[in-house]
């Protein structure tokens, strides 16, 4: 049996060695980990006026929008996550799963944190992040390498996004390959951070934005703004008329699709089916489909595989093609280019 004609089922696309390259940290942490910090705290601290994280977040539900997503962050899992204990706890645990389902190369990103009740620093935060990474690719008994993106959050000022700037530079050569604008689409003026992004780009740093996630962060003005930073991939691509598509196919920009959280959010029109991975995946450019935050939407990579194979029928080929797609997109550097394309052309999965 050729491997075109084999099935791309659940047992393949787990053991499929997936490359993730939009995963923001906290969204991505499960809410088993979150109970355990809450369980932990709660025992040494039993007046701590927090809920429950199966109560907050219940198990099984998967429909937070884009008006009920944020502030999931901003006024839950924040203030459960706010000390050293907590992040490097969680980060180790995301690191676990993503490995667990079969990952092989993950860039996690996320935005600096300052937590002033337990005397962490912006800087802290970033460095005890990159000392989890760091050990996690140090044991050879993982087959994942993980690298950081920090997030500049479109709420911040040019002062704050500076910061970020500044602790990429400062980590660049302890894993951070990249820098990030996320956040709430509704908030911010983009344009403010055109200088942040032109010195991350002079300081070798590799650039991803959200890009066009609602209608509102969609405007003909945001999208020229971001496309005149050169980034090298954008995130979620939704609400992208013809005149920007053609300019990221030209300049072959990797995109990062999201099909369960953009499905779940209902920030495209319809299902899977409709999601237009359908039209990206004939537009040329690298094309790295990703969880977004998994701890939230709960559809772990191997799952985000299968639905795209199910919904528009992807045999084992065109799996590998958009695999080996991804790789050139990666901002991990030669090295890591290397090793994930030996990797994919020696696995023995594809037609086993
Ligand atoms: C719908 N998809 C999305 N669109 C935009 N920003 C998102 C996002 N998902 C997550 N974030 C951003 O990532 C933060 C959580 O991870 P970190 O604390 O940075 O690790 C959120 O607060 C939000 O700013």
């Amino acid at each position: 049996m050729s491997n075109t004609a084999q099935p791309v089922d659940v047992v393949f696309t787990k053991g499929l060695p997936k490359i993730e390259l939009h995963a923001h940290l906290t969204g991505s942490i499960s809410r088993e980990c979150l109970h355990d910090i809450w369980e932990t705290r709660k025992a040494r601290d039993p007046a701590i006026d927090l809920e429950d994280p199966l109560v907050a977040i219940p198990t099984g539900k998967v429909d937070y929008d884009i008006k009920t997503f944020f502030p999931l962050f901003s006024s839950y899992i924040y203030k459960l996550c706010n000390n050293l204990p907590s992040i490097q706890y969680s980060t180790k645990a995301v690191l676990q799963d993503f490995q667990a389902d079969g990952v092989v190369y993950l860039e996690l990103r996320t935005t600096p944190r300052a937590m002033p009740g337990a005397n962490l620093t912006k800087d802290d935060y970033v460095s005890t992040i990159l000392d989890i990474l760091k050990s996690h690719n140090e044991q050879t008994s993982n087959t994942m390498r993980a690298f950081l993106i920090l997030s500049i959050d479109r709420r911040n000022t040019v002062i704050e996004a500076q910061e970020v700037v500044d602790l990429a530079i400062k980590y660049q050569s302890a894993g951070v390959v990249g820098v990030d604008l996320c956040g709430d689409p509704a908030k911010g003026d983009v344009r403010i951070f055109a200088d942040v992004f032109a010195r991350a780009k002079v300081e070798g740093l590799k650039i991803t934005l959200h890009f066009a996630e609602t209608e509102l962060s969609a405007s003909d003005m945001e999208l020229s703004t971001l496309l005149s930073w050169k980034p090298d991939r954008l995130g979620h691509v939704i609400h992208v008329k013809e005149e920007f598509q053609r300019i990221i196919k030209k300049e072959n920009i990797g995109v990062e699709l999201c099909l369960s959280c953009n499905v779940h959010a209902k920030m495209i029109t319809g299902t899977y089916s409709d999601h237009h991975f359908g039209m990206w995946r004939h537009g040329g450019v690298p094309v790295a489909l990703s969880t977004d935050d998994v701890g939230v939407f709960c559809s772990p990579i191997s799952q985000e595989y299968f639905l795209a194979a199910q919904h528009f029928s992807l045999g084992r080929d065109d799996i590998k093609a958009l695999c080996e797609g991804a790789v050139e997109s990666i901002f991990g550097g030669l090295n890591e280019k290397a090793r994930l394309g030996k990797l994919y052309a020696k696995w023995s999965g594809w037609s086993s």
